[in-house]
């Protein structure tokens, strides 16, 4: 057994938006390690669907599915709550759950950096050692267009930017609290889900629609990954106790990698 297998046996994971795409192959990823994952997403039969299919793969006591709309601030507490009365315990968080929405950006906000930090601060609560549990960790998902400030997607783009300031500086308050949580950040370049083909709508896009064939070669240029990869980055995160704070980017080109910071100067 490996020691990523032996770090995963047993531990209670929640993913939001682990229904599908980048969410549900984390959820595939780590129950092959053997871990319990609630998979907490909006859309309900998309979810029924991917339970089923974890019962087939992993066995039907291994998983749950939650149906959580993460910008709603007290279910995502009752779905952290449900998670820890279901299975026991809570050891990881994925915040995955993201939209791409310019016309609606209020929402886009909402879901893809307030639903984050609330979601961080609740797996805070079931994980930290400052309210008496365990450790544990916790991983944001961010997006290759924080660094490259995608023109189509200005919200898109701040939002994905917040989660990496956020992120690294909620990690560096853990450390100094002791809380024994590590706290990472994954960017993916493009991935291979329903997310892409949001920008074939107007109701998406709004006023950047005209830009989609702009896009589409930017994702010719960059390539699509799959989400397995993406996973796989996650897992890392999740299990190499020496990261905390780290920004881990993933592209086709470089594959997995981590972004440096020049040290700061006084
Ligand atoms: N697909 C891509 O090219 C990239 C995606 N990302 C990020 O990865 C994350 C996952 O995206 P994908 O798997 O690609 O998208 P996806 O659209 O395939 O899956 C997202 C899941 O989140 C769920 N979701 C959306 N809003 C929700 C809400 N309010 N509450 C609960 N669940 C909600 C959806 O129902 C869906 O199941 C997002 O944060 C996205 O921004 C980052 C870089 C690239
Ligand atoms: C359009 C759908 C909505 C969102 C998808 C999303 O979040 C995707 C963003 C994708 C950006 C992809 C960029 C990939 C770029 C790479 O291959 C590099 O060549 C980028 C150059 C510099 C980065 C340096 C580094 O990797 O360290």
């Amino acid at each position: 057994m490996t020691f990523e297998e032996m770090a995963l046996r047993g531990k209670v994971a929640l993913v939001t938006g682990g229904a599908q795409g980048i969410g549900k192959a984390v959820a595939e990823a780590l129950l092959q390690k053997e871990a319990k994952v609630a998979v907490v997403d909006l859309n309900q039969s998309v979810g029924e669907e991917c339970k089923k299919d974890l019962d087939q793969g992993f066995g039907e006591g291994s998983s749950i599915f939650i149906e959580c709309d993460v910008t709603d601030g007290e279910k995502l507490k009752d779905a952290f709550k449900s998670t820890v009365n279901h299975f026991g315990r809570l050891d990881i968080a994925v915040n995955n759950a993201g939209i791409n929405n310019e016309k609606y950006w209020e929402k886009t906000i909402d879901v893809n950096l307030t639903s984050v930090v609330k979601g961080t601060y609740l797996a805070l609560e079931h994980m930290s050692k400052e309210h008496g549990k365990e450790g544990g960790v916790i991983v944001n998902v961010s997006s290759m267009a924080a660094f490259l400030h995608s023109p189509h997607q200005p919200v898109y783009t701040a939002t994905k930017y917040g989660v990496i300031g956020f992120t690294r500086a909620i990690a560096d308050a853990a450390a100094m609290g002791n809380y024994g949580v590590r706290i990472n950040v994954v960017c993916p370049a493009f991935v291979d889900t329903t997310l892409l083909q949001s920008i074939e709508l107007e109701d998406n896009m709004g006023k950047y629609h005209k830009f989609k064939d702009e896009i589409k070669q930017r994702m010719d240029k960059f390539g699509v990954l799959d989400p397995s990869i993406i996973a796989e980055g996650i897992q890392t995160l999740i299990t190499d106790e020496s990261l905390n704070g780290a920004v881990m980017k993933i592209t086709c080109s470089k594959g997995i990698h981590f972004h440096t910071y020049e040290p700061l100067s006084a």
